[in-house]
Parts: C-alpha cells; structure tokens; sequence
C-alpha cells in the first residue's frame, strides 16, 4: 500500500499563509513524507480532492481580507465549498459528502481588529466538515493583532506528531468492507500487492440475514481450487467482485441515449461502465450543451442526466469517455479460510431512498450496482463469475499473538459484524486443534437497530460463543448489545454507550492483562465515538496509537456512510 500524499493548500493575499505553506511543505519533505502544495483555485487543473486516488491528507492554510472575504488566489475554490456543501447539507446523501475519504486540519490567520474575525478560515473548515472529511490536529487561530507567531509556532509543533499518526491511519483505512453505497467514489482496485489473481467463483448457497430495515444476504462461494495455507488468506481478508450492471439498466441506458441495440453494446456497457455513478456535470456539459438547470441540480446519475435533458436525436458516443469505469468492490470474509475451496461473505442489498432532483418532496430508491449483482447471481444457477482475493494485514489473528492468553475486545456495528464472525471461527478452530491452549474472554461490543428484527448472524454468534464458554470455564465471554432502535420503554444505546459504562474493566483489561482490541465499522460515526472513549481509557490518543503500532489494537474503518 503506498503512503498517502500530504496536500498543503493555501489561500493568501499578503503573503502570510503562502509563506507558512512553503515552510511545511519543505519540512514534509525533508521528514520523508510525499508532499505536494498549490493554491487554492488550482484545485481541478492540478489536484482534485474528490478523486480518492491517491489517499491524501490535506493541510489547509488560509487568511481573510476585506471583509471577511477569501483572498484572490482562492476566490473560485472557496464558491466550490460553499455550493458544495449546502448540497451536502440539504441532501444529507453519502454521495454528496465528496470529500469523505480525506482527513484534514487548518490554520487560519486573521486580525480581531476585524469585525469578521477568521471568516475565511471558518467557513472553509465547516464546507470541508460537511463534505465528510476526517478532522485531525486542531483549527489554529492566528490573530495578527496579538501577534501572528502565538497561535502559529504551538500549532506547528503539535502538528508534525498528528500529522505522523494520520498518515498511518489514512494509509491503513479500508474502504468499507461489507457494504457499498450507490455511486461510492471509494470502490477502486485493491493494491496489486495484495492480491492473488482471479479466481472462478460459484454461489453455492444464500441465506437472508435480516429484511427488517435492510437486506443483508449471506452467500456461500465455491472457488474450483482449495487455499492452501501459504498464501495467507486470512479471517478478516476480502474478496473483490467486478460487478455487472443489470439487462434493464443497460437497456434504458441505450433507449435514453437513442442508440441502437446491438448484443456488442449491451455487453460493453454491461461490463466497462459505471452509469449509475454521478455524472461528471462539467465534461457532459460540453458534450450535450450547458444546461443552466441542470448545473444547479445536486449529483445524479446518467440515467436521471439522460431523463431530464430527453434529447430529441441520437446522443453522442463521446459521451462514454465521462462515464467512470465499473471498478471492483470490496467484501470482508465471514469464514476462516483454511484448506477449503469455500468462503463466506455477508453484506448488506443497498437500496438509498433519495431526494427527487426533479419532483420535491419526491423520494426515489437508487441501488448499489453490485451488491445487487451478487443479488442476481444469486437467484440464477451456479453461475461463475471473477473474484479477486486480498490479504488482510489488519485483522488477523496469528498464534503468537494469542499464547500469552490476551483477553479480546471487540467492536463492531450493523454489517461490520462479518469480518469478526471469520475471526471468531477462526479461534474456534485453534481451540479444537490444540493450536491455542486457551482463551481469556472475549468482551463483544456490537451495535445493531434493533434486537428482535436486526440480530445478525445471532445464532452463529450464540453458538460460537456459547462454545468458547463451554470450554474455558473459568473466562467470561460476553456480548454487550446495543440497541439504537429499541422496543417502546427501552433507551436507545449506541456502542459507545455501553463501551462508556464499562471503563474501569477495559482499562484493567488493556492495561494490565495487555488485551488485544479490535474494531470495524463507519469511521466518521462508531468508530470515532469509540475511539474518542477508548483514548480517555488508554490515557491518550498517543497511547492508543501506539497500540495500534504495537499491533494491539486492530483497525478496519470505512467512511463511506
Ligand atoms: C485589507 C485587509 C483586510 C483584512 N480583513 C480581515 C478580515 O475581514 N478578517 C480577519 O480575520 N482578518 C482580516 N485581515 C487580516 C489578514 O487576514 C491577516 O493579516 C493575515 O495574516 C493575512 O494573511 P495572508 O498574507 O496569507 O493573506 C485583513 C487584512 C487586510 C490587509
């Protein structure tokens, strides 16, 4: 996995942040980072911070002038948030939080002689909030009526420690492994290093986990070889599927652009595009003519792009070179694979209820192109299809790890249960070989909506641990269920609130029995919540890194939600 860019970005009228910008861009380098730094308005001509490729962290430096107004070398970018995050906020959509895949912090310099004091710099850090992106550091508030170097030089010295465990952080965080959501940026190739080629795979048996508030589907693959052990195929590893898009959407496609229907044009759609992604505004612009209305309207799909405009003639082909291409998506094995030639996936069918660009007041359903796939694939007969395998660095558990009988918390919400479910089997089964002597307890604590309709995997789960209590009787192996949607007369209870209860017990049991964590779920909800409870337990989020270093605590986050 390559390390993520450093992006210093700037916005300067007289110099100051511009100056500042230099200084650290120069030291990210000289301290080995991969550093990169422009003006705010070259963003799109030279940087993109919505691609999520390459992995960046991104340090913003930014001054007002006149009144509270941004300086001239970042006027364009500073309208972009602004537009872009009142669609944000409107919308409140996955796909509308373009930057969720970045971490950031800012420095803004200002003068409280002014009466907008550090407009600018707060207008700019509440657009990049809103857009999803992961605040690290803090936000530095330079007044130059006090003297600009107060505020500037402590900033500074904070921030190269910050920046180092960000950097490790943004370099391991995982796309989500369970679920994918409609027109996720985040869906891309996995490291070639971390792949084994392609395999064939069969679906050789599903099960419906829940339908209450979603459909999460539990398949069986069959792969036409058995893993052998050396090639490190672990619980907690992931496969990759190259999804399809469906016969119906592909022909709607076709009929919407006033094409022809040939089998060589329904196969290359089916296969090479991603049309239910959001369009790319600006490039079909120009191919299909300015639609003034259209340049308002929040992000949508080719298909809604092609309804509204309706063109009266044959669309241009050109128009496939602004379609992204279809990319695999990522799912978290729920087996331990060891010599077989199966392995076990759940996830999430994703269905979005979304706003109607067109029709206020409107909700439309959009689906994830391959969760529903894998959904179709499933209700034919034993068809093959590609599969890639990942390691997973992450998320394993290896003997060594295990001798010296650490007690295991685990921390997970909703879908994110599946990558345990593999690490759990997993512990079984070197407890019925002798491999491990034994555990000391596991402490599990799992968000779902709601126990009676939103248990998953709760018979896997029970059995698995009413096993590990069987045969080591003297360690307690508990899950602590957290209800956000309870029945009537109970508290709502998220996982950082049962995590919260039990503080003096975790402590003694990182501290002094030396347990191993592990956590897996939404980065900017769970996790952070967690995380913030698991510093204060630790002694601080140095400390918490430092197990993260250590390989004792065990991180899994998406940030897609
Ligand atoms: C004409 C002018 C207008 C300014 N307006 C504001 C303002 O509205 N709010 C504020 O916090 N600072 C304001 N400042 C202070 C600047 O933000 C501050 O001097 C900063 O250090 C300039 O950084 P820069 O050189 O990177 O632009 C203003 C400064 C000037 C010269």
């Amino acid at each position: 996995m390559s390390d993520p860019v450093v992006t210093f970005i700037y916005a300067s009228q007289t110099g100051n942040c511009e100056e500042i910008s230099m200084d650290l861009h120069t030291t990210a380098k000289e301290k080995g980072y991969t550093s990169e730094r422009y003006e705010f308005d070259q963003h799109l001509k030279n940087f993109d911070l919505t691609n999520p490729k390459p992995k960046r962290v991104v340090v913003i430096l930014c001054s007002s002038t006149g009144d509270g107004e941004c300086p001239d070398n970042g006027n364009k970018f500073y309208r972009y948030l602004c537009k872009h995050s009142k669609i944000a906020k409107n919308e409140k959509t996955p796909e509308s939080r373009i930057f969720s895949h970045l971490h950031y912090t800012i420095l803004g310099l200002g003068d409280s002689d002014y009466s907008s004091f550090h407009k600018t710099p707060k207008t700019v850090n509440s657009a990049f909030e809103a857009l999803g992106a992961k605040f690290f550091h803090y936000f530095g508030k330079a007044d130059e009526a006090i003297g600009l170097e107060n505020e500037v030089e402590p900033w500074i010295k904070g921030f190269w420690d910050e920046l180092a465990t960000t950097v490790v952080e943004a370099k391991t965080q995982a796309i989500d492994p369970t679920t994918e959501v409609v027109h996720n940026e985040e869906s891309k190739e996995m490291p070639e290093e971390d792949t084994t080629k392609f395999e064939k795979a069969k679906i050789c048996s599903k099960v419906i986990e829940s339908e209450e508030y979603r459909k999460v589907l539990r398949l069986e693959l069959e792969l036409d070889r058995t893993l052998s052990a050396s090639e490190d195929i672990q619980p907690g590893s992931y496969i990759s599927v190259m999804p399809k898009n469906s016969l119906g959407s592909v022909k709607a496609f076709i009929n919407a652009c006033k094409w022809e229907e040939t089998p060589e044009l329904i196969e290359k759609l089916t296969t090479e595009f991603d049309f239910l992604k959001s369009v790319n505004k600006k490039a079909l612009g120009s191919i299909l003519g300015e639609s003034e209305h259209l340049q308002e309207k929040a992000v949508f799909n080719y298909l809604d792009y092609l309804a509204f405009v309706n063109p009266s003639s044959a669309v241009s082909m050109d128009i496939l070179e602004t379609v992204p291409k279809m990319k695999s998506r990522f799912y978290s094995l729920s087996s331990d694979p060891v010599d077989t030639n199966k392995l076990e996936i759940g996830f999430t069918v994703e269905e979005h209820e979304q706003n109607d660009v067109f029709q206020k007041g409107n909700k439309i359903v959009k689906q994830g192109v391959c969760s529903n796939y894998l959904y179709r694939l499933s209700e034919e007969e034993k068809v093959e299809f590609d599969i890639k395998l990942g390691k997973s660095s992450l998320f394993n558990t290896t003997k060594k790890e295990l001798d010296n009988q650490p007690p295991l918390i685990f921390i997970s919400h909703g879908t994110a249960v599946v990558p345990f479910i593999g690490v759990l089997k997993r512990l079984r089964r070197m407890l019925e070989t002798k491999e491990i002597k034994g555990l000391r307890g596991i402490e599990f604590y799992f968000g779902i909506r709601n126990k009676t309709h939103d248990y998953l995997f709760k018979d896997e789960l029970s059995s698995l641990f009413e096993y590990f209590s069987s045969t080591n009787p003297d360690s307690k192996f508990n899950i602590h269920l957290a209800e956000s949607r309870p029945n009537e007369f109970e508290e709502r209870k998220y996982v950082q609130d049962l995590i919260n209860l039990n503080t003096s017990d975790l402590q003694y049991k990182i501290q002094v029995n030396k347990a191993l964590i592990y956590i897996c779920g939404n980065g900017n909800t769970m996790v952070k919540a967690a995380e913030k409870i698991l510093e204060e337990i630790t002694g601080s989020s140095e400390q918490l890194q430092d197990l993260h270093k250590d390989g004792r605590y065990k991180k899994e986050i998406w940030t897609a939600n």
